[in-house]
């Protein structure tokens, strides 16, 4: 069970720790939450799981107890050393103390490809951290606590105003399912904004974009209002070419927008 608001003030007082703000500190109170998250992801049994930003340890335990062996990433060094003291006396809890940019899956062995990630993840750090996620192993399932925008973006459908990017490298390699908004009263303190948990499930057959196309795909994205021929025309590199020619080929017209063109084609541009 979490900690109660109660529970979680007198615990960050012993440890005469302030909730920082620019660390999207706001810890779980609400043990439905904490439940449904490892419901989601179907935690079980020796499964190793990533957690970024363990905090007072409230989600941690929780996997730990449902048998994961667990790989979390804190960049507090308070929290860090709470989380450190916890580990005392739990065996399969591994702690990397630094920041999930420079750990994305913190100390997961390099022979592990089958992981989850569970994490109420810091929400300014939601986006590049994802970005490294999906340069390196993809996980099996990834449950998440994100601002509500970002899994806004992260679900979006081409034609939609939040359709971007992450969208379509998301698209193109996992189911994202329907989000759950979360009540900010789970949360000690209260976020001042909204949030929503989101399940993503890889697909049988997971879809990436080379670092270039990644490139591309980002820098057309900034002008998602042009017209797609004429940003590719003036992207001039190697790929821009090569997709301006098949364009047609893939199904899209030259004077669609980028925000228009749906995942699959996209997909359909990079094969062609
Ligand atoms: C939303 S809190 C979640 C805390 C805890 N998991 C919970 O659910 O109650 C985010 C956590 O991420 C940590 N954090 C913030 N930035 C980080 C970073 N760059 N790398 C790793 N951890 C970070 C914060 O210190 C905090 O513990």
């Amino acid at each position: 069970m979490p900690l109660s608001p109660t529970q979680t003030r007198e615990l960050l007082e012993q440890l005469g720790h302030r909730p920082r703000k620019q660390l999207g500190q706001n810890f779980l109170i609400d043990g439905n939450i904490v439940r449904k998250s490892l419901e989601l992801a179907g935690v079980s049994e020796g499964d190793h799981v990533v957690e970024i930003g363990p905090g007072l340890g409230t989600l941690t335990q929780a996997l730990h107890d449902a048998g994961a062996i667990v790989h979390a990433v804190e960049f507090d060094p308070t929290l860090g050393a709470h989380i450190e003291r916890l580990s005392e006396n739990l065996p399969n809890l591994h702690l990397v103390k630094g920041d999930a940019l420079d750990f994305p899956l913190g100390d997961l062995p390099e022979e592990i490809s089958d992981y989850k990630i569970v994490a109420n993840l810091p929400y300014a750090i939601s986006t590049p951290w994802m970005a490294s996620v999906l340069e390196s192993r993809l996980p099996s399932v990834m449950t998440l606590m994100l601002q509500k925008e970002a899994a806004q973006r992260y679900a979006a459908k081409a034609g939609t105003k939040q359709f971007g990017a992450i969208s379509i490298f998301l698209h193109a390699a996992f189911d994202v399912l329907p989000g759950h908004d979360v009540s900010g009263s789970c949360f000690y303190p209260k976020p001042d904004v909204g949030s929503t948990l989101l399940h993503l499930r890889r697909k049988a057959e997971p879809f990436r974009f080379s670092p270039e196309s990644i490139q591309l795909i980002r820098e057309i994205f900034q002008q998602r209002r042009k017209q797609i021929s004429s940003l590719l025309r003036k992207a001039k590199n190697e790929t821009a070419s090569r997709w301006l020619a098949k364009l047609e080929q893939a199904g899209i017209a030259p004077n669609a927008r980028p925000e228009q063109i749906d995942t699959e084609s996209w997909i359909a541009l990079e094969k062609v």
